[in-house]
């Protein structure tokens, strides 16, 4: 994914109209827009199909007017192509461009069987649900080709909630023009809209708010590193070990140098050999001045012992990773005098609603609760899921998908450790969230599927090689 910041914006569909405007007034006409985004896009789909037949369905407004620049440029350069359009093409651009097209056009496409669909029915224009009449037009359309490429976004998609079309099928690629849309990246859409790509039509970067995250950018150790200085991680043990052990072996591939555990008891189980037990009372191992971060939560429990050890672990001051268990325990009461913006926390879905629950929040969607939780608090907000986001003080990150084999036991706890490993070598809470997602997906690619938790863990450090 590219690293500049126009390349990284996610739009609403309002900004995007705005940002339409702004280049507007420097001079710059709809008909070049269309131009450069349809110009754009039909070179994506020559280099992935390679010359084959390709149909593109035709709306009524720009997203339409796209298609036919898209179809008279695969015409241009040789390739055998024809237009659906269901509606005459209604706004000034999309006619300008329906005339550039001199090809074969039929209203239904009722027969026609090809090798690629381009669908530019719609676009960030929608208004309304798709009738029962085009919903079955995409269907049939989509059924018979074999390579379904949408244009901006499916048709049918809102493009700023994500939402999805009941009962239409994924598409192959989706090639955004001028910037990203929240649909890119969050609800049912980014997991139906296949590989993304994005026409750089020289939408100007408007605002930092809201963003694809940055990739981690790692380097070696310092020439004069040592253990400590490359951050010591203290995980906070608790109820059940197996978590917070599992946490810390994923912690010590992820860059801190020195990863403790600190357990409540003193049981003799066997630990991995890379990890340090201590044992004993709490608030005397968290006076060690070396310790540069904190993780508590997996495992911990959420009794009155679980409570208490999670208040001595704020009471530190560390930056520090609250995940699980002490998701339920955060509240007001254990916030009182410590300084949210030191802490990140990693709910699911189900932690997100408790962690509403306990600071007051009520709010519709996911990326509205992290948000509102965020700004309650001062909490960095990793909200995980099949579309993970981050609520932070920058504004809002959000992630390519990762796969889907990260659904397992304890992959939480993984990604805990990786996060909290980030903040002990000195990142700042959003820059440890985004690599710790970063690196947990990489690692999920390096693990290959099926894996367990702990095969996710062993797989960080050929994670962490892929960013260096
Ligand atoms: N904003 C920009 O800077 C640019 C936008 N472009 C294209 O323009 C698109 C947006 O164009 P428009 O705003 O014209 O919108 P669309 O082309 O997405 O669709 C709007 C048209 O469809 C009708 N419509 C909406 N929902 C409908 C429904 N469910 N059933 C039937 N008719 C419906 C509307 O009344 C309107 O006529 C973008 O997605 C993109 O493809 C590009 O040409 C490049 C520049
Ligand atoms: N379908 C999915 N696609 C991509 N990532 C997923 C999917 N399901 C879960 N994940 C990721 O896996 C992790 C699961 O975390 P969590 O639910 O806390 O698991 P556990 O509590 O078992 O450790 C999160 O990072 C989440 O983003
Ligand atoms: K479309």
């Amino acid at each position: 994914m590219p690293n500049s910041a126009n390349l990284r914006q996610v739009l609403t569909v309002a900004e995007m109209q705005a940002a339409e405007r702004d280049l507007m007034d420097a001079g710059i006409s709809v008909h070049e827009l269309m131009q450069r985004a349809g110009q754009g896009a039909a070179d994506w789909i020559w280099r992935m199909t390679g010359g084959r037949p390709v149909t593109v369905l035709c709306g009524p407004g720009n997203n339409g007017g796209d298609g036919y620049v898209i179809a008279a440029e695969i015409a241009r350069r040789g390739g055998e192509v024809r237009v659906v359009a269901p509606m005459p093409p209604k706004t000034e651009a999309a006619k300008r461009a329906a005339e550039t097209f001199k090809g074969k056009v039929t209203t239904s496409g009722e027969g026609l069987r090809g090798e690629v669909l381009v669908d530019c029915l719609f676009g960030s224009g929608l208004s309304r649900p798709l009738s029962a009449e085009h919903r079955a037009l995409l269907r049939r359309l989509r059924m018979e080709h074999a390579l379904g490429v949408a244009i901006d976004v499916a048709s049918g998609v809102d493009a700023d909630s994500g939402a999805w079309p009941e009962g239409m099928a994924a598409w192959d690629c989706t090639i955004a023009l001028g910037a990203w849309k929240r649909a890119h990246w969050i609800g049912e859409a980014s997991a139906k809209c296949g590989t993304r790509k994005l026409v750089d039509i020289g939408v100007a970067a408007r605002s930092e708010d809201e963003q694809l995250a940055p990739e981690p950018d790692f380097a070696r150790p310092a020439w004069d590193a040592h253990k400590y200085r490359r951050g010591l991680l203290a995980v906070v043990g608790g109820a059940m070990p197996g978590a917070s052990e599992l946490a810390a072996c994923a912690a010590v591939g992820a860059g801190a140098g020195y990863v403790k555990l600190l357990g409540s008891d003193n049981s003799r189980r066997q630990l991995p050999p890379d990890l340090v037990e201590k044992n004993g009372d709490l608030t005397e191992l968290l006076s060690d001045e070396r310790i540069s971060a904190i993780l508590v939560g997996p495992g911990l429990g959420r009794g009155e012992e679980a409570r208490d050890r999670l208040a001595h672990a704020l009471a530190e001051g560390e930056p520090t990773v609250c995940d699980a268990d002490a998701l339920h325990l955060l509240d007001d009461e254990m916030l009182d005098g410590v300084d949210g913006t030191k802490i990140i926390v990693t709910p699911h879905e189900g932690e997100l609603a408790q962690l509403c629950k306990n600071f007051g929040v009520i709010a519709a969607s996911k990326r509205e609760r992290a948000m509102a939780v965020h700004s309650r608090t001062g909490l960095t907000v990793l909200a995980k899921g099949p579309d993970t986001i981050l609520a932070h003080d920058g504004g809002v990150a959000y992630f390519p998908q990762g796969s889907s084999w990260l659904s397992v036991a304890g992959s939480g706890d993984v990604l805990a450790g990786i996060v909290a490993s980030r903040l002990a070598t000195g990142d700042t809470p959003a820059r440890a969230a985004m690599a710790g997602v970063y690196l947990h997906q990489q690692a999920a690619r390096e693990a290959a599927g099926p894996f367990s938790a702990s095969d996710l863990a062993q797989a960080i450090p050929a994670a962490y090689r892929a960013f260096l």
